[in-house]
């Protein structure tokens, strides 16, 4: 069976060694793998050994800060060679305009292909009441959604990040092709955790999930093969 492209894995561990066996273990299943907190520790050596390893890699950096910064990281992150890197629409227009700008400029001077860049909209632990009370934000969760989509569509970016049942929320604002990552997706009966605006994952993938990001659902199972072989069966 081929590796499924719309499987994304969180690497969400520490170990160097532990997450290439990991890489080893499931490649042939799962198309894509998400480094988060090992960049920290391990930094680019560690992705330089996934790509080695005929993976597509998202570098979950979540980029917020002024465009000229932005700049310095979406030239960084394309001669790095992953193929998608997250930033938060919260920066603005002008900060997503110029990362786009960035990359797409230091990818015609390598001769190579940018990495998707992906706007975070509102994490999948934002609800309702966290927005309005905590981050002082009026109005809905899903006007919030559309607003931010809108905002990454005008500004180049390639896709966004939101939970399994937003896609159809925000279609008439961004491009057919838009590239949607859902994380927080779960299989029946699974805990939500932290997520909580989530969905399940044969949701996501009838929602038009272009990439789903799956962790402690497999990460934390006995037989990590079969976790993913599951969660695969479920999006089909
Ligand atoms: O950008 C992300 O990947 C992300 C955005 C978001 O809004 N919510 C979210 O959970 N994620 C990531 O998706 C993964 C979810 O992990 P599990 O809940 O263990 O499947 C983690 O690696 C998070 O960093």
């Amino acid at each position: 069976m081929p590796a499924d492209d719309r499987l994304c894995l969180a690497l969400d561990m520490s170990g160097r060694d532990e997450i290439l066996a990991l890489v080893d273990e499931l490649k042939e299943h799962v198309g894509w793998f998400k480094v988060n907190s090992a960049f920290t520790l391990h930094g680019p050596d560690l992705v330089r050994e996934i790509l080695a390893r005929d993976v597509k890699v998202f570098l979950d950096l979540k980029l917020h800060d002024i465009p000229n910064t932005l700049a310095g990281y979406a030239r960084a992150v394309t001669r790095l060679g992953v193929h998608l890197v997250t930033l938060h629409t919260a920066g603005g227009i002008e900060m997503m305009r110029t990362a786009a700008a960035s990359a797409d400029a230091q990818a015609a001077e390598l001769g190579t292909a940018r990495p998707k860049l992906v706007g975070v909209t509102l994490l999948t632990s934002v609800d309702q009441q966290v927005l309005n009370d905590e981050l002082n934000v009026p109005g809905s969760v899903e006007d919030e959604l559309r607003s931010r989509a809108a905002l990454a569509a005008k500004a180049g970016l390639d896709g966004m990040v939101c939970a399994p049942p937003e896609i159809p929320l925000v279609r008439g604002v961004v491009p057919d092709d838009f590239f949607f990552v859902t994380p927080g997706a779960r299989s029946p009966g699974q805990s939500d955790d932290d997520h909580r605006r989530t969905g399940t994952h044969a949701e996501a993938v009838a929602a038009g999930s272009s990439l789903l990001v799956v962790g402690r659902r497999i990460l934390d199972a006995p037989d990590r093969v079969a976790a993913a072989l599951e969660v695969t069966a479920e999006m089909s």
